[in-house]
């Protein structure tokens, strides 16, 4: 993975975003600013109703800030493109790890992986060489014809994080991936996001209020309220 120019993956000028409107208007996120560097693993962490989720979304591309902009490089900036090319990005440079796997259930270990790659049109030699590798690097080589209600929880979130990296994204972005895991099997999961971030070159934002995880980030940024209340 080459660095960009520019230093970042993905960065957040004054993101604000606001829901409703009166007086059930709710400001989800206030003035949030941030970076991402290829190879960082930057955790956010706030109290439930912080704006972790919404953040995320907005820095998916899946939510539009009500101001603010999403850069992707010097040139690119998501809050500025139309809806086909954010589609086009969210293809093609940011995996997604969900709390919940998000894995489907009829699909086998290795099918779920390879959904990425059939919505790029990637080859079938190409996807099935890409997926036995993403198998194989996530520590499920053995266990790609499985489905998901066959695997245990931690196995399932490191198919989705296969899923996530199969097609080699510029970023990763998971919202609490570990929050359904007891704590041994969060602490071996982030201990791979972890490793991949850095081995990989990828830059990955993750929230989380495990503390385990957040002791593994190469950067903690605090949420409070939707505003940034710290980062180290
Ligand atoms: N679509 C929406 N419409 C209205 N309010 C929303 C919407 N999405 C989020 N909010 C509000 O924005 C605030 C931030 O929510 P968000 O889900 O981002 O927090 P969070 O830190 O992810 O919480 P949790 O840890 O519980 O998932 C909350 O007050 C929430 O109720």
């Amino acid at each position: 993975m080459t660095r960009t120019a520019t230093g970042y993956a993905l960065r957040a000028e004054g993101i604000s975003r606001t829901f409703g409107s009166g007086a059930s208007e709710v400001h989800a996120l206030v003035d949030v600013s941030l970076e991402v560097a290829p190879g960082e693993l930057l955790v956010v962490r706030g109290p439930s109703g912080s704006g972790k989720t919404t953040l995320l979304n907005v820095l998916g591309g899946l939510d539009r800030p009500s101001s603010g902009r999403v850069r992707l490089d010097e040139v690119r900036e998501l809050t500025a493109m139309p809806p086909g090319d954010v589609l086009a990005a969210r293809r093609d440079e940011i995996g997604y790890v969900f709390q919940s796997f998000g894995l489907v259930p009829v699909l086998s270990a290795a099918e779920n992986v390879e959904v990425p790659l059939r919505l790029r049109r990637t080859p079938p030699a190409e996807r099935a060489e890409r997926v036995a590798r993403a198998l194989d690097l996530v520590g499920l080589a053995g266990h790609a014809d499985q489905r998901p209600y066959e695997l245990s929880g931690g196995q399932q979130q490191r198919v989705g994080i296969a899923r996530a990296l199969v097609a080699e994204p510029r970023v990763l972005l998971a919202d609490e991936p570990t929050g359904q895991l007891d704590s041994g099997t969060a602490a071996v999961v982030m201990e791979l996001v972890r490793d991949l971030v850095h081995t990989r070159g990828v830059a990955a934002v993750v929230t989380t209020h495990d503390p385990d995880l957040i002791a593994r980030a190469d950067r903690v940024l605090t949420l409070r309220d939707g505003r940034v209340a710290g980062s180290a």
